[in-house]
């Protein structure tokens, strides 16, 4: 068992384990998280669910604390169209392979709204049989033409309200500052704090 109680807190025997498939979110998560939470990486591209973004990111979590048994966090990001009713949402990985940035500003071409917002759900799960938590962050915005360096996914087509560059003109850790993804991670740090984990190895 991972999990044992200590007099002031929940004491880990083990480090958290982010299970991602993806070097651009990890290298990003290691600049948000620091030394905040100790964890260590394992690269798996889990099979996802369909469906909404909390569900998919929750179960990612469940298949994850499987393959790991132990502490795990996940996390899975969605780019959701307002003229689309949000999607392509959580498919956005699929929609960017197939038609690109060009393609994806083509499907908001029939509408004025070119409203957008970036979702990132983490899910974190103490092990195997503990029901993960989950922590959403947002970061509004508009689909625009690609502009600034192609390095990760849609971030050069994703322009954040109140800004006049791209995600991806933008200094790292400016991004980092505003993203969907420090945003969702702020509460998964807060989180820690609050329930009182305690790392054994650090
Ligand atoms: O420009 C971007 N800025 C970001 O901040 C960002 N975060 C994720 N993505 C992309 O959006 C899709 C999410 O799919 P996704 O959450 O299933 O990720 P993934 O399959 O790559 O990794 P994982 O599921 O193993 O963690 C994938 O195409 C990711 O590359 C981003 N693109
Ligand atoms: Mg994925």
């Amino acid at each position: 068992m991972a999990v044992a109680k200590a007099a002031s807190g929940v004491l880990l025997s083990r480090p958290v384990t982010f299970v991602t498939g993806n070097a651009k979110k990890l290298e990003e998560v290691r600049a948000i998280l620091g030394q905040s939470i100790p964890f260590q990486s394992l690269k798996l591209d889990l099979p996802e669910l369909q469906g909404e973004p909390e569900e998919i990111s929750k179960e990612k979590a469940r298949l994850a604390a499987v393959e790991v048994n132990g502490p795990v966090l996940v996390e899975d990001t969605c780019l959701c169209f307002n003229a689309l009713k949000g999607l392509p949402g959580p498919y956005i990985k699929w929609f960017l392979q197939k038609i690109g940035h060009e393609g994806l500003n083509n499907l908001l071409m029939a509408y004025e709204d070119k409203s957008a917002y970036a979702l990132c759900a983490f899910s974190f799960a103490l092990g195997p049989d503990v029901e993960p938590i989950t922590f959403l962050g947002k970061t509004p915005g508009m689909i625009v033409p690609a502009r600034g360096p192609n390095d990760f996914g849609w971030d050069p087509i994703f322009q954040p309200d109140g800004h006049e560059q791209t995600y991806a003109e933008m200094a790292k850790d400016e991004k980092n500052k505003i993203s969907h993804r420090s945003k969702a991670l702020d509460m998964v740090k807060s989180h820690f704090v609050e329930a009182g984990y305690i790392f054994q190895d650090k």
